[in-house]
């Protein structure tokens, strides 16, 4: 059975989406969020599991669009690397305040005295609720109860009053079973936006495919410049997405799709 097969017959936008990046690679830009779309999810942040083929096929789907292949993601910029190597795509990390361009210019943000200090007092008035996870991601913090739902009001109220203190460079950031605080510099439809500013991604319509609230942002971008959203799972919460997949595996299928076929070009140009 093909990876195409395997799709749902619920799966309209993915069979889409492998027509329009085989038929015309040099007419999209693909933006990827990472948890919950091209990762399943997981109960702790690090029990994430990367397919084996994942990053060749994400290498070989870039290619085939001239390099036009962003991961916009809320992991920091290290660690959405560590997951991909050998490859160094272009990413914007920390939902969209960090970010790494084409050509490899990376842009970081530290984190201050002050949020060091606030980022270890989470910890300290956190250390009650059993189960409550707090992940640390330098200039940014998330709050994770996926393991312990019955806190849920109380650390969203501990987590505003934490970004509050933290002062108008961070926001509260709400997710999947997690609270995070994160720069206010940029969400990731501005990464998106600014990507679509580089050579290699200039031109072209922007096709942005993320779970979360924190990807409203990049779908409402790639809708306004005339592209493609696909929102991964329900549809619930609300989104502005234009369509929907069903489980990040329909996601990894349309890349091992579109990486089969583009490999199958490569070599019938070579022989
Ligand atoms: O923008 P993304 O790439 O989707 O990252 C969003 C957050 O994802 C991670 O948390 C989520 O995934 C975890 C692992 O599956 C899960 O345990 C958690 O409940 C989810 O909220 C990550 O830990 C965060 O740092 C990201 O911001």
């Amino acid at each position: 059975m093909s990876e195409q097969e395997k799709l749902r017959p619920s799966d309209a936008a993915i069979r889409h989406l492998i027509r329009r990046l085989t038929d015309e690679p040099d007419r999209w830009a693909l933006f990827l969020d990472i948890d919950g779309t091209l990762l399943d999810l997981a109960a702790r942040p690090d029990d994430i599991q990367v397919p084996l083929s994942l990053p060749r096929d994400l290498n070989a789907v870039s290619a085939r669009l001239g390099g036009a292949l962003a991961l916009v993601t809320g992991r920091s910029l290290p660690y959405a690397d560590r997951l991909f190597a050998p490859f160094r795509f272009p990413i914007a990390g920390l939902h969209g305040a960090e970010l790494r361009s084409a050509d490899g210019k990376t842009a970081i943000v530290s984190a201050t005295p002050a949020f060091m200090r606030l980022k270890q007092r989470l910890v300290d008035q956190t250390a009650w609720m059993e189960g409550v996870l707090i992940e640390d991601k330098g200039a940014a913090v998330a709050a994770h109860y996926r393991l312990a739902p019955a806190y849920n009001t109380a650390l969203e109220k501990l987590m505003q009053d934490v970004a509050e203190e933290a002062g108008p460079d961070w926001v509260l950031q709400p997710g999947k079973m997690v609270f995070e605080i994160r720069p206010a510099r940029a969400d990731k439809g501005e990464a998106v936006a600014s990507y679509l500013e580089e050579p290699g991604f200039a031109g072209r319509l922007p096709i942005a495919i993320g779970d979360d609230l924190t990807d409203e942002s990049m779908f409402a971008l790639a809708n306004a410049r005339g592209g493609q959203s696909i929102r991964v799972g329900s549809l619930n919460p609300a989104t502005c997405a234009l369509s929907r997949a069903s489980s990040p595996s329909s996601v990894r299928s349309a890349l091992a799709t579109i990486a089969v076929a583009a490999t199958g070009e490569q070599q019938t140009a070579v022989s």
